[in-house]
Formats: C-alpha cells, sequence, structure tokens
C-alpha cells in the first residue's frame, strides 16, 4: 500500500488563464520591441543633414535598449513552465528508516559574527523535527576561535533543555532567540496552560544564562598555541562535542544530535578558499564521522524557520522516480531587518517567488550557496563509479584509506562514541595541505575558477561602493536618508587582497549533477 501513496506531487504554478494572460502581454512587449527596432534602425538611413538628434545619444539609447530587451527575452524562461511541488510528510518511511542526515555550518570571524548567533544557528539545526540520532550537527570555525568552541559546549548544555521543550509543545520557531524575541508571533498564543507559562520562563532564564555565559567568554583567543595562532595560520581542531559535554551533565535521557566542531588547517603559504574550502574539509571529515547520504548547508547568520525541512526535502530524495537525476533540494531564503521601509515581505521576491520555480520547470535552479539538502554522493560527482581502483580512487579523494573506506562504508563512528584514532585521521583530513595533488585540489585551484570568483567578487564590491557613496552624496545634496550600508563581506580586507569569493569547488561539483528542485517551505 505504502508503494502507493505518493511523497511529493508537481503542478503548474499558475492557472492556465494566467498563462495565457501572460503570453498575450509577451506578445504584444515582442511586438512594440520590434516597432521600437525598426524606429531606431530607420533613423540611422535618414539624410544627416534632415536628422533632429544627433547620432551618438540615438546610438547608445538605441544599444541600452536592445540590452534591456535581451534581459527581458532572456528573463521569459522562468514564465515558460513554472511548477509548483507539495509534499506528503505523512507518506514517509517510519522514524527509523528515514536515512541521516549531516548538518554544515560555517563560521569565520566572531568579532563579524556575533557567536550567540552562530550558536542559534547550531540549535535551530540540533532542534530540526528529524531524528536525533539520525542528526549530526557540524559546525566549521575558520577563525580558530575559542570563543566559539566555548560556545559549541554551551550550545550543547543549553540544547538539552531547548530541544525537549520544543518537542513537547511542537514549537514552531526552533531559534532561540527568534522564539523569544518580540517580533515572534507564530508561536506566543498556542499555549496558555500555567504548565507551559512555567517552563518556557525557566527556559528562558536558561537561554540567557547561556547567553551571558558566552558573552563573557574572551573573543580574541585562539584555540592552540595562542602565541603563534591567529585566524589566517592554525592548526586542525576537532571536537566531538557530546562527549565533553555529557562529562558535566551527567546521567541524562535526552536524545541529542551529534554535535561536533571542526577548525581546519589555515596557513599562509596555502589558499583556504573560503567557505568552499570550510565545506570541503567538512565534507571529509563528516565522511569519516557520521557519513550521512544526505547534507544541509547552512550559513552562520541564518536559521531553520520550518522545523520540518528534513522531513520535506526526503520527501523528494526518497522518491525513487526523482531520485536518482536528484542531487538537491533548496530552500527560499527570507532576510530579516532589511528596513523599515521593505515593502517585500523580507523576500528577494524574484528569485525565490518566481524565478526558481521558473527553473525548476525546467531543469532545476542554480545552486545559490545554502539552504539545502544536497545527497552526498552527488559532490563526489564522476570520480565514484563502481570499480574504480584504489589508486585512482586516491587520486580524486586524496591518500586518506579511511575517506576511500567511507565512500562505501556507512556509519563507522555511531551514537557520539569516537576512537583516538579516527579523530587523528580527521584532523589529517582536515589539513591544509590535504587536497594538493588530487583531482577533488586540482578542480577547486584551476586558475578558470579563481579567475571568475575573483571577478565577481569584484564586480559585487565595486557596485556595492559605488552605490555606497552615491547614497552618501544624495545625503549630503538633502535629496534623500541615506540608507545604504556595505555588508562585511564586501568591507573585508582579506577577500580584497587576495580576491577570492567562497564557493569554487562545491559549487562545480554540485552542479556535477545539476538536477536541484525548489521547494517552498511555507
Ligand atoms: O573564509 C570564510 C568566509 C566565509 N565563511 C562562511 O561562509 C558563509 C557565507 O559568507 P557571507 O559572508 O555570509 O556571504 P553572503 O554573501 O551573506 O552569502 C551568500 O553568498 C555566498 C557566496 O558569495 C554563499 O556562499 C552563501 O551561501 C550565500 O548565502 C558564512 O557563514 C561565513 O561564516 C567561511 O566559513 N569561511
Ligand atoms: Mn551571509
Amino acid at each position: 500500500m505504502e508503494n502507493s501513496s505518493p511523497l511529493n506531487t508537481c503542478h503548474a504554478r499558475f492557472h492556465k488563464l494566467y498563462i495565457i494572460i501572460h503570453w498575450f502581454h509577451a506578445v504584444i512587449h515582442c511586438t512594440a520591441i520590434t516597432f521600437l527596432v525598426y524606429y531606431r534602425v530607420s533613423f540611422l538611413f535618414q539624410d544627416p543633414q534632415t536628422r533632429a538628434t544627433p547620432v551618438v545619444p540615438w546610438l547608445l539609447v538605441f544599444a541600452s535598449e536592445l540590452l534591456l530587451s535581451f534581459m527581458w527575452l532572456l528573463g521569459q524562461a522562468y514564465r515558460w513552465r513554472p511548477v509548483s511541488r507539495t509534499v506528503f510528510l505523512e507518506n514517509l518511511p517510519e522514524d527509523d528508516k528515514l536515512p541521516a542526515i549531516d548538518v554544515f555550518i560555517c563560521t569565520v570571524d566572531p568579532n563579524k559574527e556575533p557567536t550567540v548567533g552562530v550558536m542559534n544557528t547550531v540549535l535551530s539545526a540540533m532542534a530540526l523535527d528529524y531524528p536525533a540520532e539520525k542528526t549530526h550537527v557540524y559546525l566549521s570555525d575558520d577563525g580558530g576561535a575559542s570563543i566559539t568552541l566555548v560556545g559549541m559546549r554551551e550550545a550543547c548544555r543549553f540544547g538539552r533543555w531547548w530541544l525537549p521543550f520544543c518537542r513537547k509543545y511542537g514549537i514552531k520557531t526552533r531559534c532561540p532567540q527568534a522564539y523569544f524575541s518580540d517580533a515572534n508571533d507564530e508561536d506566543k498564543h498556542r499555549w496558555s496552560s500555567k504548565e507551559f507559562i512555567a517552563e518556557r520562563e525557566i527556559i528562558k532564564e536558561k537561554y540567557e544564562k547561556f547567553q551571558e555565559v558566552i558573552q563573557r567568554s574572551p573573543e580574541k583567543d585562539f584555540l592552540e598555541e595562542p602565541s603563534t595562532s591567529n585566524s589566517r595560520d592554525h592548526p586542525a581542531v576537532i571536537e566531538v562535542i557530546n562527549e565533553s559535554c555529557s562529562e558535566t551533565m551527567g546521567e541524562d535521557q535526552v536524545q541529542m544530535p551529534l554535535l561536533v566542531y571542526v577548525s581546519r588547517e589555515k596557513s599562509h603559504s596555502h589558499p583556504h578558499h573560503f567557505k568552499a574550502g570550510a565545506l570541503n574539509a567538512l565534507l571529509r571529515v563528516s565522511g569519516l564521522i557520521s557519513n550521512s547520504p544526505y547534507i544541509l548547508v547552512l550559513d552562520c547568520d541564518m536559521y531553520c524557520n520550518g522545523p520540518s525541512s528534513a522531513r520535506q526535502a526526503m520527501c523528494f530524495h526518497l522518491d525513487p522516480k526523482i531520485s536518482p537525476s536528484l542531487a538537491s533540494v533548496f530552500f527560499p531564503q527570507k532576510f530579516h531587518n532589511i528596513s523599515d521601509n521593505d515593502i517585500y515581505d523580507s523576500e528577494i521576491r524574484q528569485i525565490f517567488t518566481l524565478n526558481w520555480y521558473g527553473s525548476d520547470g525546467l531543469r532545476g535552479p542554480i545552486w545559490s550557496g545554502t539552504n539545502c539538502y544536497i545527497k552526498r554522493e552527488s559532490l563526489y560527482g564522476d570520480s565514484l563509479q563502481e570499480g574504480s581502483e584504489l589508486e585512482e580512487l586516491k587520486k580524486a579523494f586524496g591518500p586518506s584509506n579511511e575517506l576511500i573506506k567511507s565512500l562505501k562504508i556507512s556509519g563507522i563512528i555511531s551514537g557520539g562514541e569516537s576512537s583516538s584514532t579516527f579523530l587523528q585521521e580527521t584532523k589529517f583530513l582536515a589539513s591544509s595541505t590535504y587536497e594538493d595533488h588530487t583531482t577533488w585540489g586540482k578542480e577547486a585551484r584551476s586558475l578558470r575558477n579563481m579567475r571568475n570568483e575573483q571577478r565577481i567578487w569584484m564586480i559585487k564590491s565595486v557596485t556595492s561602493h559605488l552605490y555606497g557613496s552615491l547614497d552618501a552624496i544624495t545625503k549630503r545634496l538633502g535629496l534623500r536618508k541615506a540608507s545604504f550600508l556595505l555588508t562585511n563581506k564586501v568591507a573585508d580586507n582579506e577577500q580584497l587582497c587576495l580576491g577570492f569569493t567562497p564557493y569554487a569547488f562545491f559549487l562545480q561539483q554540485g552542479l556535477s549533477q545539476p538536477n536541484g528542485r525548489v521547494v517552498d517551505n511555507k
């Protein structure tokens, strides 16, 4: 019976009438463009003596009109076949048959990305509505800062209160910061029993204490050899947090996801490839520790706002019809505190409520770098083929035998136990030189990739500074209030010097099976 119950359905996003009106509009638009082109071109054949307008401005305007028309034309692809997808969580297999997931969260600088915020991301992932023993949360700390490790231990402690509370009352907002903020209306009035109110107060107090402990921690300390370490030059540190945390907590029954802290090695002599480098290190390290077949990628400045997202993603990954050609399930992003005058409900509407549905109906959206459940196998690309020789595999994935074994065997370490040998091997996998002489490394470092990444970052940086300056000038002239703030990223000196953006290798591999699907989690 179960096989006949669908896990998801896909249907046209808009009513046929809407599509017909759209195409009618598009035909009128095309006709107008044709007349415009005719008008502009015929001007060029007029007698130069009788022309009322000089040629150069005419050509400039014509060029911009052609460019805009071309952009409009390309945009029509998104309206060709937009689709919506619906999931049926009730048709998923029992919890014990669900596949495991690894959650990758990246952070780099505790000054720009405050640790309490990062830990809120970690807690929201730990509290996902998914079997705890099948959830493994990895935090990559590129800054190697001791405050982040302290934060992880505290998050583990607070999680023992937060997770049962969320589970017991079915809290929707699983990020404590958002849950306790005044802006959160969703969960506010769902419960009014005395028991709930009392429990909520206890959890709130615990959360405030958790924040305090982190905020008291010195920010500038580095994990190892503080005198020689800094955020760009430090050894690998990997810690399975549950182990250190349970020593101090004693016996308790709360089922917790595995929580792992990973600070990969960074050295001045090796390019570290920003977020891409961090994700690659996590991919290898997690391959040894939990090796889950699916991976959720999150940035540290976001949180999971829908606890059922993992189950929703599984409705696609476990669908035998879709799954063989499916690499990723993406979720749309929403933003907070953009501006008081935001009229778009904090969404990038053009992309997430139009373009992605359109590209889903064609061949899937581009990899947006975050917020997606990826199939681990798809990241290994063509290098992972049945019957590959050991030497070939080593060429692709590097010299670690354990990593090679992990490509085939799942769950090498289970239930949060770790052996010291494994931890030693994970440090080797997180070393800055691991990718040297591997196809993995070569693809990440190809000159073309670097140049492309550099170019995109330059464009972002230059346009941001340009808009920032224009905003400041118009403010000076008293024409408007300045509201354009440069983000950390474009103002980052390290990127300015090296000129790379974070996702070189990962993107390329992720696109080796570019069949992602968009799912709306609203
Ligand atoms: O050396 C680095 C630099 C950045 N990060 C992390 O990468 C993430 C994204 O960086 P951020 O500066 O927040 O970039 P955004 O522009 O906000 O992010 C968007 O754009 C990035 C590509 O430019 C994508 O990788 C992101 O997923 C996407 O959300 C953050 O969690 C960072 O902590 C690292 O782990 N190591
Ligand atoms: Mn960001």
